[in-house]
C-alpha cells in the first residue's frame, strides 16, 4: 500500500476539491474564516509534504518550519509571494493556476473601465442619497469607452482577453506594451505595439496587467502619470506594488489623470482611511478579479490537481516557469 503524502490547505475548499485531495493525500485543512496564524501554520506544516495556499508568503522563514515540504500550490496565477530562490535551494517546487481565470479577470477589468468612465459607484451614491433632484446635467456626464483608445501594459493571457473584448465588443483601438510582440493579438484585434511612453501619452484608458516582478515594481509612477492624458483613466488589476501609490494619489488629486479603477493595492486589505479611499475619482475593489464562484472553484480544483501532480514528480504545464527545467 502506498503512503499518501501529507498535505496542508490553508482555507476551506469546495466539496469536490476536498474529496479529490482526500482521495490522494492525508489532508489537513484550516477551516476558520480568519487567516491561519503564523505559529499555527508552523505547527501544521511541520509534517507537510504539500501546501496549498492562496497567497501566503513562501520564504526561508516559512520553509524553515516545513522540513518535509516538496511542493507549494498557489490558488492564483500570480506567484510574487513565492521566494523562488529560497524554494529552489530547498528542493520545493511551486505551481499556479493560469488560464482558468483569464475571462473572469478580463470582465472585471471592463467593469473598472466602465465603472470609472461612467462614474457608476459615484452616481449610485448620488441617487441613494436623495440628491437626484434635477435632470441629468453635465455634472453627471462621463466619457465613452466604446471607440476610445486602450493601452494595455502586459499583454499576456489576461491582457489578450481584455484586448478581445475591447476590439471586438467595444470597437476600441488597442495598443500594447509588453516584453515581446504578440503577432497573434496584432492580427486578431488590430493591436499595435507601442513604446511605453508613447502608449501612455496616447491612450484614453491605460490598463496594467503585468505580473509583479523586480522589473515591474513601481513601473507606473509620477513620471508615467505625467505622460498620460489629463482625460485618461488608469486601471490596475495586476498587483498594487506595480504602481507608486503616493504618485497615483497625487495624479488623481492634481487632475494629471481623470480617474482610476483599482482592484489591487500595495497593502491589502486597503485601510479605510487610505488617501485613495477619500478621492471621488477612484473606483476601489477588494482584489476580486477572479472572484466568481465558478472560476474560484475551477482554480481550487486546478490547484489541487497541480499539487498532487507535483508531489508525484509529474511534469506539469502549471509549474511556475522558474521551476520548469
Ligand atoms: N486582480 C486579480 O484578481 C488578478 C490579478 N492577476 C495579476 O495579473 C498578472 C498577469 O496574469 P497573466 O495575464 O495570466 O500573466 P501572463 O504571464 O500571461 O502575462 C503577463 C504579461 O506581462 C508581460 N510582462 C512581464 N514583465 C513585463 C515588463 N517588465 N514590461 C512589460 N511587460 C511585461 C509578459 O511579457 C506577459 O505578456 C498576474 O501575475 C497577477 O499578478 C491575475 C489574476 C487575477
Ligand atoms: O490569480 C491571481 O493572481 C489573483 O490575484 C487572484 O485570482
Amino acid at each position: 500500500m502506498t503512503v499518501k503524502p501529507h498535505v496542508f490547505v490553508d482555507r476551506k475548499l469546495p466539496e469536490p476539491v476536498r474529496a479529490y485531495l482526500a482521495e490522494h493525500c492525508e489532508l489537513d485543512i484550516w477551516e476558520e474564516e480568519d487567516t491561519v496564524p503564523r505559529d499555527e501554520l508552523n505547527r501544521r506544516l511541520a509534517d507537510a509534504e504539500g501546501y496549498m495556499t492562496s497567497g501566503r508568503r513562501i520564504d526561508d522563514g516559512l520553509l524553515e518550519s516545513a522540513p518535509r515540504l516538496r511542493a507549494v500550490s498557489t490558488v492564483s496565477v500570480g506567484y510574487n509571494h513565492f521566494d523562488v530562490d529560497a524554494m529552489k535551494r530547498r528542493g520545493v517546487v511551486g505551481t499556479h493556476t493560469p488560464e482558468v481565470l483569464d475571462e473572469t479577470v478580463a470582465d472585471l477589468v471592463f467593469a473598472l473601465m466602465l465603472g470609472t468612465a461612467r462614474r457608476v459607484a459615484e452616481l449610485d451614491a448620488y441617487v441613494r442619497s436623495g440628491n437626484w433632484k434635477r435632470g441629468d446635467g453635465e455634472g453627471l456626464f462621463g466619457i465613452d469607452v466604446h471607440h476610445a483608445t486602450l493601452g494595455i501594459i502586459g499583454m499576456g493571457r489576461i491582457g489578450e482577453a481584455v484586448a478581445r473584448r475591447a476590439a471586438l465588443g467595444f470597437g476600441m483601438k488597442v495598443q500594447y506594451y509588453n516584453r515581446s510582440c504578440k503577432a497573434e493579438a496584432e492580427q486578431a484585434y488590430g493591436a499595435e505595439y507601442k513604446a511605453m511612453d508613447e502608449l501612455l501619452a496616447t491612450s484614453d484608458f491605460v490598463v496594467l496587467m503585468t505580473p509583479l516582478t523586480p522589473a515591474t515594481k513601481g513601473l507606473i509612477g509620477a513620471r508615467e502619470f505625467g505622460l498620460m492624458k489629463r482625460s485618461a483613466i488608469f486601471v490596475n488589476a495586476s498587483r498594487g506594488a506595480t504602481v507608486d501609490e503616493p504618485a497615483l494619489v497625487n495624479a488623481l488629486r492634481s487632475g494629471a489623470i481623470r480617474a482610476a479603477g483599482l482592484d489591487v493595492f500595495d497593502k491589502e486589505p486597503l485601510p479605510g482611511d487610505h488617501p485613495l479611499a477619500s478621492l471621488p475619482n477612484t473606483l476601489l475593489l477588494p482584489h476580486i478579479g477572479s472572484a466568481t464562484a465558478k472560476t474560484r472553484d475551477d482554480m481550487a480544483m486546478l490547484a489541487a490537481k497541480n499539487l498532487v501532480a507535483a508531489l508525484r514528480g509529474e511534469a506539469s504545464p502549471y509549474l511556475v516557469p522558474e521551476f520548469k527545467s
